[in-house]
């Protein structure tokens, strides 16, 4: 089928199928599609290496994929896929190819970007901080007063922090003995200032972690930090104690750090794709490379899959047509994310970031208004304490909200308690998809008194039907958490290819950046306040205010 050349995807015969085919099967329920089909998990589930899907907890059928197939054709998947992988400059906002993927090839891969052998780039950058890790972590590398490193502080904000962060956390029992890892990313000062009252500057390793080196809220950081550690010690041991990593090597240079304390990566590696390149500094430092080799080699074994599975066997890509169908075909607004794992508690804000800062666009990549929903409002928290605080309305609300269940099949600590995570996860797949009929509530509620059990029965009735897919991981080790966060990227790529717009540009967030810069001067008595709305005057003049006394 020839590929649709500007974003009319909407306007195909394949989006009025799926209208359609919505409507004609909303109202059928789960229960009776498994009760229907004893096969249903074997047909819609998939396996590859340490990770199974089960997506079978779906309001799909085989007709509702063949129509999503049909759709990913008409909209270029494929093309798309290829443009990405072979470095064309895709991010077409901001003249940029899109090769995170290029980050995760092994060593003797060749990738030609416009005459250039990138992957040989990739390795050297890698072989840099693989020697500065080792260094570390054997305490070869020492501070200023001959002790060696014992805490690292990464600073830096959105990918260049909450990738690091969650994998830091997810891969902690693999730290054996590396250094304690802080991250610090917010510019509300109380941030830097509980994290650094623990520790001691003579054993502490910075790291300014930011591909522009212009983001204010870690160069403000990185200066309160450089303050507090030459108060403590002393301008000219700085270079001991404070590395970075960016593309902005002038404004590395300009901040102080020598050129052997930089590692660089390239403008072609968005921020929420960063945590593959020399951003993963810190997770290196905390796991060791070694670690961080198989972190790599997952994402890549991912890629691999993403880039040459057939569509209909293709995990992104069945990921990212069940989405669609909820959030386009059903208006679903919402999708949630349930980490069944301490580690991975901050998997739902790195997703969230990587799925809303990539999809959250209203017009398509041609510059042209789309007439559609796009990227869902992405949430979530992790797994038994959400149960404790949101599944209330997961259960009974009035909303549908997709969810993904992350439930690793093993721990890394006691067994049998784990066994009840485990447990409980699937437990809520369960009832979320079943439910509770009237009849089923009322036959509970056997014997009682007629008014009694008109009021109760209605309150104890569970519509179910409520969808979730299933993420079950051997164990969370680095090599399936880079198949895991590998998995999400390619499923954002997908929804952003097929809804038409640039997954790799952020304008909505540099438009921040510009506001704070006007009101600040403006929050000081005496200076002149330009015109706002009356709201946002009042909050100024309610600053200044209690600031004057
Ligand atoms: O790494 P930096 O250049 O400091 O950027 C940090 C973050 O800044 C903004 O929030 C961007 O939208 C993010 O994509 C980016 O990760």
């Amino acid at each position: 089928m020839a590929a649709i050349r500007f974003n009319d995807i909407n306007a195909s015969q394949v989006w009025a199928k799926l209208h359609q085919h919505q409507r004609a099967t909303r109202y059928v329920a789960m229960r009776e599609l498994f009760e229907a089909d004893p096969q249903r998990f074997e047909r819609f589930s998939l396996k590859l290496d340490g990770l199974l899907l089960d997506y079978s907890k779906n309001r799909i059928s085989e007709r509702t994929l063949e129509l999503l197939l049909e759709l990913a054709d008409v909209a270029d998947l494929s093309g798309w896929m290829a443009r990405m992988r072979a470095g064309e400059r895709i991010n077409v906002s901001e003249n940029r190819a899109v090769l995170h993927t290029a980050l995760r090839l092994p060593k003797d891969a060749v990738l030609e970007v416009e005459g250039r052998n990138i992957v040989a780039d990739v390795h050297e950058e890698l072989a840099r901080i693989r020697d500065f890790s080792r260094r570390v972590r054997s305490g070869l590398w020492r501070g200023h007063d001959g002790r060696a490193v014992t805490d690292v502080v990464n600073l830096g904000i959105g990918g260049s922090d909450l990738g690091p962060l969650l994998a830091t956390e997810a891969l902690a029992p693999y730290a054996q003995g590396g250094p304690r890892l802080h991250y610090v990313s917010n510019v509300d000062p109380a941030h830097l200032a509980r994290t650094l009252a623990r520790l001691d500057p003579a054993t502490t390793l910075f790291i300014i972690a930011s591909k522009s080196f212009t983001t204010p809220e870690t160069l403000l950081n990185a200066q309160a930090a450089r303050r507090w550690f030459v108060e403590r010690v002393s301008e000219a041991a700085i270079d001991k104690h404070f590395v970075a990593v960016s593309t902005n090597e002038a404004a590395v240079a300009g901040f102080g750090i020598d050129a052997a304390n930089r590692f660089g990566f390239w403008d072609w590696v968005g921020g929420r794709y960063s945590v593959w390149s020399t951003v993963g500094l810190s997770v290196m430092l905390a796991v060791g490379p070694e670690c961080f080799d198989e972190l790599l080699a997952g994402a890549h074994a991912m890629d691999e899959h993403f880039f040459n599975a057939p569509f209909q066997v293709n995990m992104p890509v069945l990921l990212a047509l069940i989405g669609i169908w909820y959030n386009t075909f059903y208006g679903a607004h919402t999708h949630a994310i349930m980490p069944y794992d301490h580690g991975l508690r901050r998997l739902p804000a790195h997703i969230q970031q990587l799925d809303m800062e990539s999809n959250g666009k209203r017009v398509g990549r041609y510059g042209e208004r789309l007439d559609f929903d796009t990227g869902p409002v992405i949430w979530g928290e992790e797994g038994v304490n959400s149960q404790h605080a949101f599944f209330q309305l997961l259960h009974q609300g009035t909303r549908l909200v997709p969810c993904d269940f992350i439930v690793p099949m093993q721990g890394h600590y006691d067994a049998s308690q784990h066994q009840v995570l485990v447990a409980n996860a699937f437990a809520q797949t369960e009832a979320l998809m079943r439910g509770k009929t009237g009849t089923e509530a009322m036959a509970e509620l056997a014997g009682m008194d007629g008014e009694v059990l008109d009021m109760l029965a209605p309150q104890k009735t569970f519509p179910g039907n409520q969808p979730s897919n299933t993420l079950a991981l051997d164990k969370v080790t680095p090599h399936s958490l880079g198949m895991l966060l590998a998995l999400y990227e390619h499923k954002v790529f997908v929804q952003g290819a097929i809804w038409g717009l640039n997954s790799f540009d952020q304008w909505g967030v540099e438009y921040g950046k510009a506001l704070a810069r006007t009101i600040l001067p403006e929050l000081n008595p005496g200076k002149n306040v330009g015109v706002h709305d009356s709201s946002t005057t009042g909050l100024i003049s309610h600053y200044r205010q209690l600031h004057e006394h």
